[in-house]
């Protein structure tokens, strides 16, 4: 897939746990360069959703297209070789960052590139730093995780993702976990990103980032989409109640 085919596309999605239904007819369209931020209430069916996206979760009914690829109901949503080339493409950052703990920052960044792409080390290193870099975290290589704050591991993290070269960007609650001054040095990394291009698709709780950033914002509720649209409608004249009530819990 090149950049200029790369769009997510979302079409009539189901999907359950046991009997427990948690997507319901989900559709929605994110085109490149778009920043897209899906809020809602705890348990809607967020994280699941974006876990669909990329094959992490599979579904029981509807579509999933990532540029020219596509996503199926059932156990295996794809072959194993496409399934990689839509990771490759939209790449995943975690609440938990999910770094290898026995291996520094910069390994962190280089493995993916040199294991899954067969890139020559030396390549994989000088891109890695330059991520680094990119991430304003130059000074930081050698450091493992264990010693790097919550916001550090998390730019990390991105700068992992990036070294795939990805189109996109899913980000599930990624800035959960951090103190307000570590989120605002990683909502900085996004915005940065976004700036340049990036396509991001960003489960979160900063609704203020998600005013202020995004393109649309989309709110699910018991798993279905109950707002789709440009931040200043849904945050100032959301169409249905239930988003009222959300933002006004949120706020209090
Ligand atoms: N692997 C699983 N097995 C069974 N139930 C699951 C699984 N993953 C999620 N669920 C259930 O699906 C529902 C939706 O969960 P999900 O994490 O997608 O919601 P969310 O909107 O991201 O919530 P939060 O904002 O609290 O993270 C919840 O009721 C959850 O308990």
């Amino acid at each position: 897939m090149n950049r200029e085919e790369f769009h997510v596309q979302v079409e009539g999605l189901w999907k359950r746990f046991g009997h427990r239904v948690v997507l319901r007819n989900v559709s929605f369209h994110v085109a490149r360069g778009e920043t897209v931020a899906i809020i809602g209430p705890s348990g809607a069916g967020k994280s699941t959703l974006l876990r669909c996206l990329n094959g992490l979760c599979p579904f029981d009914a509807g579509i999933v297209r990532i540029g020219p690829h596509v996503l199926r109901p059932g156990k295996r949503p794809a072959p194993f070789a496409t399934l990689r080339l839509i990771r490759q493409r939209l790449g995943m950052v975690f609440q938990d960052f999910q770094l290898f703990p026995h291996l520094t920052a910069l390994q962190n960044i280089i493995e993916a590139p040199i294991h899954v792409n067969q890139m020559p080390r030396k390549e994989a290193e000088r891109r890695a730093l330059a991520l680094l870099a990119r991430v304003g975290m130059a000074d930081r290589g050698d450091a493992y995780p264990r010693e790097l704050s919550g916001g550090q591991k998390q730019r990390v993290a991105i700068a992992r993702a990036l070294a795939m070269e990805p189109f996109g960007l899913l980000c599930d609650e990624i800035t959960s976990a951090l103190d307000p001054e570590l989120k605002a040095e990683v909502l900085a990394v996004l915005e940065d990103l976004r700036r340049d291009g990036m396509t991001l698709i960003l489960v979160t709780h900063e609704l203020a980032f998600a005013q202020r950033v995004a393109d649309r914002v989309i709110v699910l509720a018991d798993g279905e989409i109950i707002e789709d649209g440009p931040p200043h409608q849904v945050f100032a004249a959301p169409e249905h109640p239930r988003t009222s009530r959300f933002l006004e819990q949120v706020a209090l």
